[in-house]
């Protein structure tokens, strides 16, 4: 018997509902244009990177407002039953179109929590086309939702999530992160580039 809400969906946990105090979130003036892609955050990301050769090499564009979209082709090496993709990975591809929302706000933040509804198989060489939402805005706490579907933007839906991030320093990677990824990070002119344009966010 399905537990689905009429909304298709089902009842994520009360640290997922934003709280009456949530504001709609507020697209950066700076944010990239709808339609533009965001490129890589972090080169060996295992979501963006391009630099890793079993990442996800996901994709995202901005969106209208502050969403997103983002596609990613299930490979051999994302298997977890014969043919099909490993739920943990299709989780790794919302954790990662959730998290590029935060660029449009231009904030740093971080997953807090993420739970993930798992609708339908993904088999090897699926696309899946990924769309996700900022909900509302509590202080450092930012309330999402994302979809995938198969067979295109408008296919049936394969997996979905609701998410909370939350917002942080850049001294968060630098005080937990270990120091050789640290070091490299900021000797790149690139990566210091990025992080300092969510710094000056007001
Ligand atoms: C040179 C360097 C370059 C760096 C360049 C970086 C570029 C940008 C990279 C971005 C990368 C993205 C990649 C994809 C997205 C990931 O996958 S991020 C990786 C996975 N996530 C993590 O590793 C986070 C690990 N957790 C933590 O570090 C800490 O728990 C957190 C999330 C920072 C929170 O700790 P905290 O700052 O001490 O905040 P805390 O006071 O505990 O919580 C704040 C509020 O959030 C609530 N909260 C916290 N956690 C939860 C939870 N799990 N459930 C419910 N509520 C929660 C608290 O209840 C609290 O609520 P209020 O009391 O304010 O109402």
């Amino acid at each position: 018997m399905s537990t689905a809400n009429p909304r298709g969906t089902n009842p994520a946990s009360s640290a997922l509902t934003p709280p009456p105090s949530a504001i709609p979130p507020v697209r950066h003036p700076d944010a990239p244009a709808p339609g533009e892609l965001l490129g890589a955050h972090y080169e060996d990301c295992f979501g963006c990177g391009g630099g890793q050769p079993h990442g996800l090499h996901l994709q995202a564009r901005a969106g209208e407002g502050v969403s997103i979209t983002a596609e990613f082709t299930v490979k051999p090496a994302h298997q977890g039953a014969p043919g099909l993709a490993h739920g943990g990975v299709l989780t790794s591809a919302l954790d990662e179109t959730l998290g590029s929302l935060n660029w449009l706000l231009r904030t740093i933040a971080v997953t807090g929590r993420l739970e993930t509804d798992f609708v339908r198989p993904v088999p090897v060489d699926t696309t899946l086309f990924l769309q996700a939402e900022v909900a509302a805005v509590a202080g450092r706490k930012i309330y999402s939702t994302a979809v995938g579907r198969i067979g295109g933007p408008d296919g049936p839906v394969a997996v979905r999530a609701q998410a909370l991030f939350i917002e942080v320093k850049v001294d968060h990677f630098i005080d937990n992160g270990r120091p050789e990824e640290i070091r490299a990070a900021m000797a790149d002119p690139d990566q210091i580039r990025r992080v300092r344009a969510f710094e000056v966010n007001p």
